[in-house]
């Protein structure tokens, strides 16, 4: 692929070739989303780990591995593929994809994305992948809404790149976003309430009893179903997000992939200011043990996640008390 890409004034060095290619990558699979062809929503296979897969999880997928080849990888991981897959032997990066996230909004022109981190490559694909999550080099979104934009950090800020529709390059938006906390949202999927643990319950419950209890605050909700819109307006507002474990089959550690989800916007988040954890310790020092693992997942402004690790710490009786009398959480 080539033609523009993103404005490098701010990236690495090292790592120009990677990001121009994940940037063309964006930007092609921006147009081909904005075009709409109607059959990309259509459910056409399921990955290893279950998850039905959408005609274009599948196309955004390939879109990528081939955007990415010559640009410096060693191995490529993706949501869509059981196993990663080798690219140049010499290469010096590992970089694991998310291709399509938010496939249940295909169909109905909600903002969708793609997730991506970045490592340093070892011999072998495990040993690139299956790493401290603060190994990562770099950690980035891009947002296919209204705009379309790339954030990425290097682990020194969060970087904010818009596309140009006129000259089809992403331009620098701004390079270091601070992330305000100007918000009461919170961001859940209500529909699991019976399902959660009772720390997550109570924390819920006290934001719902507004102005009337513990919080002494009015709360706004927002679910929007696709993480990478969840993240962005986090970033731009605060907020909090929570994706914790539940009680279904197959949601004890939630429904979000550390790999290539939770760490890439746990790297974002905390570098703009913001914390990640998983309900109490944080995502970036969890290590990732096996490449489509999943990992509850609380991010926002860093009092808001703080507090819900604090309802992880209550004594039982306080978890289960009413609102009205959960003492300690008195606003
Ligand atoms: O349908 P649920 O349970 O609310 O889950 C929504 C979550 O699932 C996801 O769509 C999972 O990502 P994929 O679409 O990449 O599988 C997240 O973007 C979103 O936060
Ligand atoms: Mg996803
Ligand atoms: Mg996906």
């Amino acid at each position: 692929m080539t033609g523009p890409s993103i404005d490098t004034t701010h990236i690495p060095e090292g790592l120009r070739p990677l990001m121009q290619a994940i940037a063309r990558g964006g930007a092609a699979l921006s147009g081909v989303i904005r075009r709409g062809d109607r059959s990309m929503g259509a459910e056409v296979g399921t990955n290893s780990d279950g998850d039905g897969q959408k005609r274009l999880d599948l196309y955004a997928d390939a879109l990528f591995l081939d955007a990415l080849k010559g640009a410096g990888l060693r191995w490529f991981a993706s949501e869509e593929r059981d196993q990663p897959i080798a690219m140049q032997p010499g290469g010096e990066f590992a970089l694991a994809i998310d291709p399509l996230d938010g496939s249940s909004n295909i169909d109905t022109n909600v903002s969708i994305g793609t997730i991506f981190a970045i490592y340093p490559a070892a011999d072998e694909a495990g040993a690139s992948f299956l790493r401290p999550a603060r190994d990562m080099i770099a950690g980035g979104y891009i947002i296919y809404g209204p705009r379309c934009c790339l954030l990425v950090s290097f682990g020194d800020g969060t970087q904010f790149y818009t596309l140009n529709p006129d000259t089809g390059g992403f331009d620098l938006t701004d390079a270091r976003v601070e992330m305000p906390d100007c918000s009461f949202e919170f961001a859940i999927n209500a529909s699991n309430y019976r399902h959660w643990p009772r720390p997550v319950r109570a924390y819920i419950d006290d934001c719902l009893a507004g102005a009337e209890g513990p919080r002494a605050k009015n709360f706004n909700m927002r679910w929007i179903a696709s993480l990478v819109a969840e993240a962005h307006r986090i970033l731009i507002r605060g907020g909090i997000f929570l994706y914790p474990a539940d009680g279904r089959d197959g949601y004890q550690n939630g429904r979000l992939r550390m790999l290539y989800e939770c760490a890439p916007i746990a790297m974002l988040i905390e570098q703009a200011g913001g914390r990640a954890t998983d309900g109490a310790l944080p995502i970036l020092d969890g290590r990732i043990d096996s490449l489509h693992g999943r990992t509850p997942f609380v991010f926002g402004s860093a009092e808001k996640v703080d507090r819900v690790a604090a309802y992880h710490d209550l004594p039982e009786a306080e978890v289960s008390a009413l609102f009205g009398n959960r003492g300690l959480f008195r606003a």
